[in-house]
C-alpha cells in the first residue's frame, strides 16, 4: 500500500475542513501550507484590484513565502494537494509549494473548494512546476461531500 500525504492551503477554513476529513477517511498524514505572512480579510478581497490576493494572482511569477517546509517528502508516494480556487486556478502559494518540494516519482492529486468554479487550469499549472511527477487534473468538491465519496475518490491512488 502506498503512503499518502494530504497537504493543503486554506485561507478561511473551508478547504481545511475538507482536507482533515479526507486525511481522516484514508489514514493519510496531513500538512498545512501556511503563508509566512497570514492573509487578512482585506488581503482576500477579490473585488479590490489592489488587495494582496488580486496583486498576487495577477502576477504569474509571484511566489508567496511558506512558513514551514516539509522535510520528509521522500516517504510519500501519493500527495493530495488541497486549496481554494482563486481566480479560476490554484493560489500562488500553491505554486511556491510545488516548486519547493521534490515530487519526482510521485503522484500528485489536486483537490479544491470554490464558490462554484471547477479546477480550471490548476492541474496543468502545477504539473509545469513539478518535473518528474505525475500531476493529475484533480477535483473540486462541494463542502457537503460525504466521507464515503471522498474515500471512494481517493481509493484509486492508494
Ligand atoms: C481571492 C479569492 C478569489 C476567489 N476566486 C474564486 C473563483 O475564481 N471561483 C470560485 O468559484 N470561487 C472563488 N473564490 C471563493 C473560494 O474558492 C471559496 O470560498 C473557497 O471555498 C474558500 O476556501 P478556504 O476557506 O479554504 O480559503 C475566491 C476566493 C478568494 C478569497
Amino acid at each position: 500500500m502506498s503512503k499518502s500525504l494530504v497537504a493543503y492551503f486554506s485561507a478561511s477554513g473551508v478547504t481545511k475542513r475538507l482536507a482533515e476529513r479526507l486525511a481522516d477517511e484514508i489514514g493519510a498524514d496531513i500538512f498545512e501550507i501556511q503563508a509566512e505572512t497570514p492573509y487578512t480579510d482585506a488581503d482576500l478581497d477579490w473585488q479590490d484590484r489592489d488587495s494582496r490576493s488580486s496583486i498576487e494572482m495577477n502576477d504569474r511569477s509571484c511566489r508567496p513565502a511558506i512558513r514551514t517546509k516539509i522535510t520528509d517528502m521522500e516517504q510519500y508516494d501519493v500527495v493530495f494537494v488541497g486549496f481554494p480556487i482563486w481566480w479560476y486556478r490554484e493560489p500562488s502559494i500553491i505554486d511556491t509549494f510545488m516548486e519547493s518540494c521534490d515530487f519526482s516519482g510521485k503522484t500528485v492529486i489536486p483537490f479544491a473548494t470554490s464558490g462554484g468554479s471547477g479546477m480550471g487550469s490548476s492541474g496543468r499549472n502545477m504539473a509545469a512546476l513539478a518535473s518528474g511527477a505525475k500531476v493529475l487534473d484533480g477535483k473540486c468538491f462541494p463542502v457537503n461531500v460525504s466521507g464515503r465519496e471522498l474515500a471512494d475518490w481517493a481509493a484509486k491512488w492508494l
